[in-house]
C-alpha cells in the first residue's frame, strides 16, 4: 500500500504525477490561501481551549495533545473536507489519532529483521503482525471517507478527496492508490507541523529574553487590541529568524527522504558506495556542524535577521547548509503548507499568552529528542499560561 504515496514512490510518472496534482490542488499559494479562515478558526479554539486549561489548573499546562489535535484536525479539513471543533472529543478524531500514532511508532522503531533477514519470519519484535493489523483498519477508515464523497454531488471539488476523484484519463487513480495518497498527506502533515510548534514554544519557555523580544515585536506590529491576521506575519521578521532558528536546531525530519539512491558506484570519504545504495543525508549533522556555524550549540535567532543589503537566509531547500524541508526533487511539496500554518499558530499563541516554566524555582526546560519518524521532545512541554490580552473563555 505505501509504495504507492508520495514519499515512496520510486521515481517515474506515476510519483511525477502524483506530485503534479498535489502541487496543483494542495500546496499552490492559491489553495493556501483558501485555507487561510480554517487556520484561523482552529488557532482561535486552541486559543480558547489552553485559556480553559490554564485557569482550571492554577497556570499549568501540557500543550502538545491539543497542538497535535489542531493539526490533525486541519489536514482533516483540507484533505478530508471534515470540520470538528477542538473543545469536544470525536470518535472519527480519535481513530485517526490512534491510526497515526500507530503508524509513526512503526516507522520510527529500528526493526532488526532489516539487518537480519533470517529473523524475519519470527518476527521478534512483532511489527509485521502490528502492519497487517494497521493496513485494514487505515484502508477501511479512509475508504469510508471516499464512499461518502462519492455518495455526495458536488460542482467543483471541495477538498483533496473530491480532487482526486474528480481525476479522468491518464491521471485516474485507482481506489487503493488514493487511500495511499490521501493516508500520506494526514500522516505527514500532522506531526511536522505539531512537532516544530511544541519544539519553538519550548525555547521560548527556555529563552524568556527571546520571547520578549517576539512579544515586543507583536506588539508593535499586530497591537494588543485585535488578534495576529496572517497577513501580520510578513512583518514579523525576528519571529521568522526564530523559527528558523529552532528548524536549525530541532528540524522535525532530521533524516531526509529514504527514497534516494547512489545512481552509480561512487566513492564518498574514501568509502565505496556501490549503485542502488539507499542514501539518507542526515540534516540534524549538517545543522549542528561546527565548520558550518558559528556556536552551532547556541539559540541565537540573530544569525537569520538579515542585515542592510543581506539576502534573507531560505529554509525551503535552495541552501543545503540549513534544508529542514529537504531539496532537490524530493524536497517536501508541504513546505510552505507547513510553515504559512506553523508561523500563524505560534505568532498567535505567543501574541495571546506569557509561556513561562511551569515553577519559578525551576526554570529549565528538558529539550530530550526521541526520533520517530520526526524527532520530537522526548517529554511533552509543561508550561505556565498568563493571557496577554483578555480572552473570554
Ligand atoms: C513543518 C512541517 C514539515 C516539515 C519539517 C517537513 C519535512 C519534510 C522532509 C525533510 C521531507 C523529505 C525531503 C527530502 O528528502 O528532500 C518531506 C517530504 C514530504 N513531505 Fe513534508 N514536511 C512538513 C510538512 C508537510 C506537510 C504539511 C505535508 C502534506 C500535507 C507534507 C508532505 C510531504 C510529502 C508527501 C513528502 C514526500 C515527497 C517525495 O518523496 O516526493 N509535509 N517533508
Amino acid at each position: 500500500m505505501f509504495n504507492r504515496a508520495i514519499g515512496f514512490a520510486p521515481y517515474g510518472v506515476y510519483w511525477r504525477t502524483l506530485r503534479r496534482i498535489a502541487s496543483y490542488h494542495l500546496f499552490s499559494p492559491k489553495q493556501i490561501k483558501r485555507s487561510e479562515t480554517q487556520r484561523r478558526v482552529i488557532a482561535n479554539q486552541m486559543v480558547t481551549c489552553l485559556a480553559k486549561q490554564s485557569s482550571s489548573n492554577g497556570g499549568l499546562c501540557y500543550a502538545r495533545d491539543l497542538i497535535k489535535t489542531a493539526s490533525l484536525n486541519n489536514m482533516m479539513c483540507s484533505v478530508f473536507g471534515k470540520e470538528y471543533e477542538l473543545e469536544h472529543e470525536h470518535d472519527e478524531v480519535n481513530e485517526l489519532r490512534g491510526l497515526v500514532e500507530e503508524g509513526y511508532d512503526l516507522l520510527g522503531t529500528l526493526n532488526w529483521t532489516d539487518h537480519l533477514p533470517w529473523l524475519s519470519e519470527f518476527d521478534p519484535q512483532g511489527i509485521r503482525s502490528r502492519c497487517f493489523s494497521l493496513v485494514p483498519k487505515v484502508n477501511r477508515f479512509v475508504n469510508r471517507i471516499i464512499s461518502d464523497h462519492r455518495d455526495q454531488t458536488r460542482d467543483s471539488p471541495s477538498d483533496f478527496v473530491d480532487v482526486l476523484l474528480s481525476l479522468d484519463g491518464p491521471n485516474k487513480l485507482s481506489d487503493p492508490d488514493m487511500v495511499a495518497v490521501l493516508w500520506e498527506m494526514i500522516f505527514r502533515g500532522t506531526d511536522t507541523v505539531a512537532v516544530l510548534i511544541e519544539w519553538i514554544l519550548a525555547r521560548m519557555v527556555l529563552h524568556q529574553d527571546i520571547q520578549t523580544t517576539v512579544h515586543n515585536e507583536l506588539d508593535q506590529v499586530v497591537g494588543r487590541s485585535r488578534a495576529v491576521e496572517e497577513s501580520d506575519v510578513a512583518s514579523l521578521t525576528y519571529l521568522t529568524a526564530v523559527i528558523k532558528e529552532v528548524l536549525r536546531l530541532h528540524p522535525p525530519g532530521p533524516l531526509l527522504s529514504w527514497a534516494r539512491l547512489a545512481i552509480t558506484d561512487t566513492i564518498i570519504d574514501g568509502r565505496r558506495v556501490p549503485a542502488g545504495t539507499t542514501a539518507m543525508v542526515n540534516m540534524w549533522a549538517i545543522a549542528h556542524d561546527p565548520h558550518v556555524w558559528e556556536n552551532p550549540l547556541e539559540f541565537e535567532p540573530e544569525r537569520f535577521v538579515a542585515k542592510e543589503g543581506d539576502v534573507e537566509f531560505s529554509v525551503l531547500g535552495s541552501d543545503l547548509r540549513l534544508a529542514p524541508f529537504g531539496s532537490g526533487r524530493r524536497v517536501c511539496p508541504g513546505k510552505n503548507l507547513g510553515l504559512t500554518t506553523v508561523t500563524f499558530w505560534i505568532a498567535t499563541l505567543l501574541h495571546e499568552f506569557e509561556w513561562l516554566a511551569p515553577s519559578s524555582d525551576d526554570k529549565t526546560v528538558d529539550l530530550s529528542e526521541k526520533l520517530r519518524l520526526s524527532c520530537e521532545m522526548a517529554n511533552p512541554l509543561a508550561v505556565k499560561l498568563c493571557c496577554r490580552r483578555s480572552i473570554s473563555v
